[in-house]
């Protein structure tokens, strides 16, 4: 999506993209501009250090952190920057993505990270979430996001066929 983007989608591998994508895709969808990176605690620190202390200066207002097993990555990146941080936890092989929700939800009071639900659902949520916390200052994105979910009710059969 072309524009200054104002979502950053980080995640720890490039195996968590068929989770992020989902992210993605909404915030295609909803016209929010974005941008993902594959970003590291544990396999690129450097990496991730300066991307935590640089994203409120590139001019990203939210950071979607998706990771997956022992996620540190979005801990970490909000222990490092201001903005708001969401974390999903990208189903993992082993612990089916327990461990990835229990390693982002259990932060210490004084870093928040907003934990979403495990997998796709998360994903996506996440990014109707930062369009929530962008409409709160920003009309037309409020407006689209309205209509996202209006269309998304409309698609609520009254029966199951
Ligand atoms: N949890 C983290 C972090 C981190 O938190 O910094 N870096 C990579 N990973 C995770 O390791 C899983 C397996 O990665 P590989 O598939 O590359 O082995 C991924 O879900 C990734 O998010």
């Amino acid at each position: 999506m072309s524009g200054a983007a104002t979502v950053a989608i980080v995640m720890g591998s490039q195996s968590d993209w068929p989770t992020m994508k989902c992210t993605a895709d909404v915030l295609e969808e909803l016209g929010i501009a974005h941008e993902a990176r594959i970003v590291s605690a544990h396999r690129t620190p450097d990496r991730m250090y300066d991307f935590a202390k640089g994203a409120a200066d590139e001019g990203f207002k939210v950071v979607i952190a998706g990771a997956g097993g022992a996620a540190h990555l979005p801990g970490m990146i909000a222990a490092m920057t201001p903005l708001p941080v969401l974390g999903v936890p990208v189903q993992s092989k082993a612990l089916s993505g327990m461990d990835s929700l229990l390693s982002i939800a259990q932060m210490p009071a004084g870093i928040p990270v907003g934990t979403l639900a495990i997998g796709e659902a998360g994903a996506t949520n996440a990014a109707l979430l930062a369009a929530a916390i962008l409409g709160a200052h920003d009309p037309a994105v409020m407006e689209r996001l309205v209509a996202w979910r209006a269309a998304r009710t409309a698609k609520v059969a009254e029966r199951p066929e």
